[in-house]
């Protein structure tokens, strides 16, 4: 095989609690990753001089700081193969918006790379070594749907109901780090228990950042408020998307359909197997 073609998937935080904070400053969470069978598109072409190259470079995102060749670039320093790759990147996911989409890149690199070049890293090290590029790689690399604790990399498989969902992006952009670093952050929610996150329904629980995202940003408030008439909606990561959630395909889609003008996003299904898995799964 020479070539690869592998999805690149978002994730939703279906709650996100926020139940301490260590002594290097992260932020100890609870939240419960579902992916969706939506996302970005990577191609995988080998290459036999140990180059790594790119394309498109991302608006903002120069190729060196790009997280798919950073995590080829690991991958190669991991194993010491002398093989490299020509990558190309059909973007769709929004940046910045708590979708995960440069973790999800990260991690199928690392999965794609790893299948194409045979170095045969187990998920284990490829997950210890995505860790090291954003806390939210493991869980790509994983590709189950899963409780997330420490600060997202500790792993319980969960299986919550595969509902369909309305994601909106609201127009703004937001800082991860500005929001956790916010005075006005809950930074105290009482852990859970694992029993209720295995039983899949987030309906109870919430989103830490939510209040303090929608002092700052009166743009996601005003989507969070258009979309809750509908049905439950949160903000996922530390935003600037949101989520409503639908039990079919024709309730999320009939939803979309009224959407405010100018606003984008897109409806998708919640899925608690990686499609990324999936498809490698066809492929061995
Ligand atoms: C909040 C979450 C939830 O899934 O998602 P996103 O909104 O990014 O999608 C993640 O935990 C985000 O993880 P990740 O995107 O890897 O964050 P990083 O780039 O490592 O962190 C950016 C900055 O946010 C702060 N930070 C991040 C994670 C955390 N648990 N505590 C923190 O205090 C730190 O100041 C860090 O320097
Ligand atoms: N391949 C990539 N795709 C998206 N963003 C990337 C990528 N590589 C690096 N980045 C940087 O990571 C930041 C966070 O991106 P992303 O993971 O999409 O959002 P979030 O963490 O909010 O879910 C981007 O704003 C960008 O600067």
């Amino acid at each position: 095989m020479t070539e690869i073609t592998l999805p690149s998937p978002a994730k939703l935080n279906l709650f996100l609690h926020i139940t301490g904070r260590r002594a290097d400053g992260y932020h100890e969470l609870q939240t419960l990753f579902q992916f969706l069978d939506y996302g970005d598109t990577l191609t995988f072409r080998l290459r036999d001089d140990g180059l790594i190259s790119l394309q498109p470079e991302l608006p903002g995102v120069p190729n060196g700081q790009n997280l798919i060749i950073r995590a080829a670039e690991r991958l190669q320093a991991a194993t010491g193969t002398s093989l490299g790759a020509d990558i190309t990147l059909d973007k769709q996911l929004p940046m910045g918006g708590g979708l995960g989409g440069g973790s999800s890149n990260a991690a199928t690199t690392l999965l794609g790379l790893n299948h194409l070049w045979q170095t045969a890293l187990t998920e284990e090290r490829l997950a210890e070594l995505g860790l090291a590029l954003g806390a939210d790689v493991p869980v790509f690399v994983r590709g189950r749907a899963a409780l997330g604790e420490g600060v997202g990399e500790k792993l319980t498989p969960a299986t919550p109901p595969e509902d369909w969902f309305v994601v909106l992006k609201p127009e703004v952009e937001i800082s991860t780090a500005d929001i956790f670093s916010n005075p006005g952050l809950t930074r105290n929610t009482p852990r859970i228990t694992i029993a209720p996150a295995f039983e899949g329904d987030a309906s109870g629980y919430r989103n830490d950042c939510e209040d303090v995202v929608k002092q700052l940003y009166p743009e996601v408030k005003s989507s969070l408020d258009w979309l809750s008439r509908f049905g439950p909606a949160r903000l996922t990561g530390t935003g600037a998307c949101i989520f409503g959630r639908f039990p079919s395909e024709a309730e999320a889609r009939s939803v979309w359909a009224e959407k405010p003008t100018g606003i984008t996003g897109f409806v998708a299904r919640g899925v608690n197997r990686s499609p990324l898995h999936k498809k490698l799964t066809e492929l061995t």
